[in-house]
């Protein structure tokens, strides 16, 4: 299969006060189409970074970082991306929180179908009914639901997915999980998610790509198995214990904390 995000061999140093801070040396990551991989890795080790160059917010010092073949030079407006913080805007209601990016990104829909799709979205993440509400009405979890319709509103060709669930908690955390399968299934995207938590990576991503420390390499890469539809039981089976062990260790390989090889 065609990988549509390929990154090689990035090097990047961000220029600070003291001098070049070296952030990422040696990232590899490649999604094909239709794919999703989680990033995971130390705190601070660069995986944010990784995000603004498949945005091209960044452009790297070496290497290549290139969408459907073509490398990146510039700010990239088909992309869609969610964070951590939802950030929706409180004089506007949550449908045209949602049409918000079609204000910046040419389309070809009418109003009316602006506005149809974004209420099939809203209903797709369990939102009927709140088209018309203000952020401050939500719950931080309807919130993210809400920010995730927003990233996808346009059709992006990569949805990047920063924290986005880092702030809630566990039930919540998990209830966005489940949307998050109903959402792909129904509005097949390619996808970057950035974690810290990591039966979410295995939860969600069908690879997961471990960053060393910092300056970040990829240090490894973790192939899901496709098992069909995934429910939370999953998370309990030995082979996703299994996994979560591998990649706990990997995890502190990357903080120094553990050698190289494999978990005891
Ligand atoms: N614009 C910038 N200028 C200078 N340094 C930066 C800049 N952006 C990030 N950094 C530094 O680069 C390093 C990597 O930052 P980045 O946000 O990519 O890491 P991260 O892995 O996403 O962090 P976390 O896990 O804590 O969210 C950090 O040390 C950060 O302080």
């Amino acid at each position: 299969m065609d990988n549509l995000i390929d990154i090689r061999g990035v090097r990047h140093a961000y220029s600070t006060a003291s001098g070049p801070l070296p952030v990422l040396d040696g990232l590899d990551v490649q999604v094909p189409e239709g794919g999703f991989v989680a990033v995971v890795g130390p705190s601070g080790c660069g995986k944010s970074t990784l995000t603004r160059l498949v945005a091209g917010l960044l452009i790297p010092d070496a290497g290549e970082v290139s969408v459907h073949g073509k490398r990146i030079t510039g700010p990239r407006s088909n992309v869609g991306m969610a964070f951590q913080n939802p950030v929706l805007l409180e004089w506007r209601t949550i449908l045209d929180n949602v049409l918000l990016p079609l204000e910046i990104v040419p389309t070809k829909l009418t109003k009316a179908q602006a506005a149809e799709r974004a209420r099939k979205l809203l209903s797709l993440v369990g939102l009927d009914g709140f088209e018309g509400k203000r952020p401050s009405e939500l719950s931080g979890g309807m919130k993210q639901r809400a920010s995730l319709c927003r990233a996808l509103i346009h059709s992006p060709e990569v949805l990047i997915l920063d924290e986005p669930f880092g702030a809630l908690d566990a039930f919540t955390r998990e209830d966005l999980w489940q949307i998050m399968h109903r959402v792909k299934a129904e509005e097949p995207f390619t996808g970057v998610l950035i974690t810290h938590d990591l039966r979410e990576s295995i939860f969600l991503a069908d690879q997961v790509v471990v960053l060393s420390g910092r300056p970040a390499r990829t240090q490894f890469v973790l192939d899901i198995p496709d098992t069909g539809v995934r429910t939370l039981d999953h998370l309990y089976t030995p082979e996703a214990v299994a996994m979560l062990n591998t990649l706990r260790h990997q995890i502190e390989v990357a903080q120094g904390r553990a050698p190289a090889g494999q978990p005891a």
